[in-house]
Parts: structure tokens; sequence; C-alpha cells
């Protein structure tokens, strides 16, 4: 069997693309997706994502998508963008009478709209972040409080840490200097510890300015990404709520900047950033 790839990265987190329109299920299973992430056996990337049919008339197509571990996570902030620009790819090359640039995108975590906006930048529509503890969920808060500045031991130091849902679970930490953390050791300890029931991904931010976060970030099943899109939303919402930035800044990336905003008026998050072809191929 052949199947058709697309290679898209959004910042440097970077993904396998499948055409998957014409089937409700992932021509392929988790373990030829982790082989195919795989960056010396495969075609390396940081997950694989499915363009699935739609689910209802509410929305356009399916999103779904396994991290590089085989996993399968709720939303990815950075993937929905390379998945706008690659319906908007095939549309235009299948001849759409009239291509689209705005989805509604059905996922685990909900329906997400990204848009197609100027400068081939992608805004996203990331929805309402979820603060409750059984949200997250962790056991770091009583289930319907939420977990704001809570103290957490993980490899010989305390952290101070607040929890934020964007469909999937983060973690966020500030500290003074992000490049002096070893995320390669603590990540992984972050990620599997019995506070977080169904893992987390967690991000260490430096404010730089109310409106400049510097982020890094380890993820649930992937590690060390250069990006994290529903990481960028997540640290905005834990700088807002524990008085450290605006409702509008810059995140920082190794990969480069996603500007965020936490809408005062209707409480959506809106992410923008760039999402790029880098090649395509045949399996
Ligand atoms: N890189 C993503 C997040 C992908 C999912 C994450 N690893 C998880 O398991 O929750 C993003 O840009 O949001």
């Amino acid at each position: 069997m052949s199947i058709e790839f697309s290679k898209y990265h959004g910042l440097g987190n970077d993904f396998i693309l499948i055409d998957n329109r014409d089937r409700d299920e992932p021509r392929l299973d988790r373990d030829r997706a982790v082989n195919l992430c795989d960056r010396h056996f495969g075609i390396g990337a940081d997950g694989v994502i499915f363009a699935l049919p739609a689910v209802n008339s509410e929305t356009d197509y399916t999103m779904r998508i396994f991290n590089s571990d085989g996993s399968e996570p709720e939303m990815c902030g950075n993937g929905i963008r390379c998945l706008a620009r690659f319906l908007a790819d095939l549309e235009t090359t299948q001849g759409r009478e009239t291509p689209r640039s705005t989805f509604r995108i059905h996922t685990l975590a909900g329906t997400i709209v990204p848009e197609i906006v100027a400068d081939g930048q992608v805004r996203v529509d990331m929805g309402t972040p979820h603060l409750l503890a059984r949200e997250i969920p962790t056991t770091l808060a009583d289930a319907e409080e939420k977990a704001i500045d809570r103290s957490i031991d993980v490899g010989d130091c305390q952290w101070s840490v607040t929890c934020v849902s964007m469909g999937n679970p983060h973690c966020i930490t500030f500290v003074e200097d992000v490049a002096a953390i070893d995320l390669e050791k603590i990540g992984p300890l972050f990620e599997h510890h019995p506070a977080f029931p169904q893992r987390t991904n967690v991000e260490f931010v430096e404010v730089v300015a109310r409106d400049r976060l510097k982020m890094r970030v380890w993820e649930r099943g992937a590690g060390i990404t250069l990006a994290c899109g529903t990481g960028a939303c997540a640290t905005l919402v834990a700088g807002v709520l524990t008085e450290r930035c605006d409702r509008a800044a810059t995140v920082e990336l190794p990969g480069g900047p996603l500007a965020i905003e936490w809408s005062s008026g209707d409480g959506r998050i809106y992410m923008t950033g760039p999402a790029e072809c880098v090649f395509t191929g045949r399996i």
C-alpha cells in the first residue's frame, strides 16, 4: 500500500500530515505513526496528523493526531495551524471553486477554528481554557478548585505551578532563567508525576516584560519540542491568573514567536503564528 504524506511545521514543531478525508478512521495505526516519527529510521516528526471527514454539519473536517510516542492528545495548537494550511493547499490543488480560508475543525477538545490570514499566518480561535482541577486533570487542588500557584515536589526541588487545560493538560512554572532549566532531566519527571493522572505537558517560563514571555516546553508524548501552541496559550493564561502578564503577549519559543490573546470580551484564546509545508512524499 502506498500513502501520500506532507511534512509541515509550525515554528519547528513538525508533523506528518495525511489526507484521510475518504474514511473515518486513521489509515495508519499508532505503531506505524511511531515508526514514521523516528528521526533516524523514519521521516522524523513530533506527531502524525490525519485530516478526516466532518462528524456533523457544524464542522468541515475532523483532526486526529498521534504524538511521536503513539499516544493520542486531545488538541495541538501548532498542528491545527499546519492542518489549516494543508487543507487549503489540498482544496486549491483539487480545484475547489472557492477554496476556504477558515475551517471548523472537530477535535477531541471540541470545535477549533483556524483562519488563514495575511502573510501566510494562521489565526486560531482556540476556545476557552479550562481551569478546574478535575478538568486538567490534576490532584494539586480539590476537584472543583483551580490549581494556581500550587506547590509540587519534582526532582529534589519544590516548584510553584499553575495548571491549565487547553483541551490537553499543561503545568506552567515561572522561573528566573529559562535557559538554566535542565529540560531533558526535569521534563519527564513532571510528565509522569502522580499529580497528573493523564500525564502533562510542562512549560518553564521567564517573564521578560508584561507583554513578552520566554518559554521552553517538555511535551507529553513527544519530549522537547521547538514550540507548543496549546502550551503558549496555557502559559499566557497562567501569567494572567498570577498577575504576571497582560491579556495579550508574545510568547517566544525556541522555534520563534506566537502572538497570544485571552479576550476579555468573549473569554476565548486567540493564537496567531506561521505554518509551512516542508516537503511531500510517498510512504
Ligand atoms: N505541540 C502541540 C501539542 C501536542 C500534544 C501534546 N504533546 C499533548 O500530548 O498534549 C501544540 O502545539 O499544542
